[in-house]
């Protein structure tokens, strides 16, 4: 489609140098880069606004300077940075002006074909209920999707856009986003756009390409993004690329400096319990960052209230996210700050345990009913596996853990509570067998983030070894609670439920 050959140029002071690039035909080029490192002059080299100084500009295969001006309109068109618009034209006749490279003769008239194409161009940029109001008098938002249109009217093969989205909210950023790359899926448009949000072009390039200092870095796919290092040395600030939880795409997030990290916590200090019979509470006055797999608030996210919901033996799960949100807010506890549990447990048989371990702080907190132990080795009939009968499990880690460390610690958790099934000889109803867990286990961890990050929390570490033993422990003596309840209570054996 277009092909720069060691391309250089631009002003006395600042010059694009030796660029190499193809943009391939249907493509979605974006290019990145920091203030003032020449992604605009890049682009008027490309356009032919600047003459380059050496190199060479092919388009589908021929010099950039041999096409006249309605020619090379009818190839490419450009929606810049700012574009004045000198005259009191109206919506539609600005929209219209994007037809001029098809018009032969003086007479500014406009065929069927051209009508068509504008009436398009208009809706598909949402702008038609301007078409007779003043171009002048629209938001920057509006003008800039009034000036898409006009350059999609022009029905170029290649369209160059100066961050498009500048001036756009949510909304309009997306369809105008949306509405390029079904354009480039249809009508096989090639775009090259200069970008500054990060996230956007993750979403939407193909390719990307990187300008610092003039010079074009890193032409790539977009997953070039995943570099943080690269990222952090081209715009000298700190990021965190994360995936997108859908799609396979990086996206940033930024750390503001004066917000290194939450303010210092005391853990076995600062946490505030209470426990009543519908209610195990465990808060804190700052969040904690969480890895769970709860009923309310379950993935990684932070929250501060920590929440163990009694529910009857029969409780009928048909929506159990809305009866937590429900007990949460009648408990005024916020919703969006806390992490929700179930189990049929009396709550008074919970255990708490807290340790130190070099500089660690860990609090462990579990409820634990094995009715519904299962060994997770054999082979069980589902439905029969859905009682509530439960083993909670919270543990509260006073340390910096990476998203492997979430991991290695789930995985420390789990080995310490199933060793704790198997030292109590709990067993699996069905088949006789020592059980690994209950059929509908939760698991909470919960970490300050204060200090430095530690990659892991597995049995090989100060943390993983503290953790997995105050688990041990806490396992063992809920479920002694539990049994000891259920013997005083005459409602069971030591196996039900
Ligand atoms: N018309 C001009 N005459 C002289 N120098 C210019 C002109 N336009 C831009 N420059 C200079 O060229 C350098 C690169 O500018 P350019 O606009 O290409 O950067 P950019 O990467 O697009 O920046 P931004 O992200 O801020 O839009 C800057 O130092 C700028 O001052």
């Amino acid at each position: 489609m277009m092909e720069l050959r060691q391309v250089s140029g631009g002003y006395e002071e600042f010059k694009v140098q030796e660029v190499n690039l193809t943009l391939r035909q249907g493509e979605f080029f974006a290019l990145l880069g920091p203030n003032g490192s020449g992604k605009s002059t890049l682009l008027k080299l490309m356009t032919g606004v600047l003459p380059p100084e050496s190199g060479e500009i092919l388009l589908n295969g021929i010099p950039l300077d041999r096409y006249g001006s309605k020619e090379k309109a009818k190839l490419v068109s450009v929606l810049g940075q700012e574009e004045h618009v000198a005259f009191d034209f109206s919506v539609e006749e600005i929209v219209a002006l994007g037809r001029y490279p098809y018009q032969r003769g003086l007479l500014n008239w406009h065929s069927a074909q051209d009508e068509r194409v504008i009436r398009e161009a208009m809706a598909a940029t949402d702008v038609e209920r301007y078409r007779q109001q003043a171009f002048r008098l629209l938001s920057g938002g509006e003008k800039q999707r009034v000036l898409l249109a006009k350059a999609l009217a022009q029905e170029p093969q290649l369209l160059f856009l100066d961050e498009p989205t500048n001036h756009l909210d949510l909304k309009h950023t997306f369809s105008l986003l949306t509405l390029l790359k079904e354009w480039q899926r249809t009508k096989g448009l090639t775009v090259f756009a200069i970008l500054h949000d990060l996230n956007v072009a993750a979403l939407y390039a193909d390719r990307l390409g990187l300008m610092k200092d003039g010079r074009l870095q890193v032409v790539d796919d977009v997953h070039v993004l995943k570099d943080e290092d690269r990222i952090e040395q081209t715009y000298r600030v700190q990021v965190n690329a994360q995936a997108h939880p859908r799609l396979d795409k990086p996206q940033f997030m930024l750390t503001p400096d004066e917000e290194q990290g939450p303010s210092s916590l005391s853990l076995l200090e600062g946490y505030h319990l209470t426990q009543d019979q519908q209610l195990l509470h465990i808060s804190f006055d700052r969040p904690l960052k969480v890895m769970a797999n709860s009923v309310w608030g379950s993935g990684i996210s932070w929250a501060s209230h920590f929440c163990n919901f009694h529910v009857p033996k029969q409780y009928h799960c048909a929506n159990p996210q809305a009866d937590i949100k429900r007990w949460l807010e009648e408990r005024d506890i916020p919703v969006q700050q806390a992490v929700g549990m179930m189990t049929a447990v009396e709550l008074k048989d919970y255990a708490l345990l807290a340790r130190e371990a070099a500089s660690y702080q860990l609090l462990a907190v579990v409820t634990a009913g094995v009715g519904n132990a299962v060994d997770i080795s054999q082979t069980h009939d589902l439905n029969t596996l859905s009682q509530i009968g439960t083993i909670n499990t919270m543990v509260f880690i006073d340390g910096h853990l990476t998203d492997g460390a979430f991991v290695n610690a789930v995985m420390t958790v789990t080995e310490a509570k199933t060793k704790a099934l198997h030292t109590l000889k709990v067993k699996d109803k069905a088949t006789g067998t020592i059980a690994t867990g209950t059929s509908t286990d939760s698991i909470v961890i919960a970490a300050t983030q204060q200090g430095e990050p530690t990659p892991y929390a597995g049995s090989a570490t100060v943390l993983g070894k503290a953790l997995g033993q105050l688990v041990y422990q806490a396992t063992l003596q809920a479920v002694q609670n539990y049994w000891r309840s259920m013997s005083t209570t005459n409602l069971g054996k030591r196996q039900d439920g």
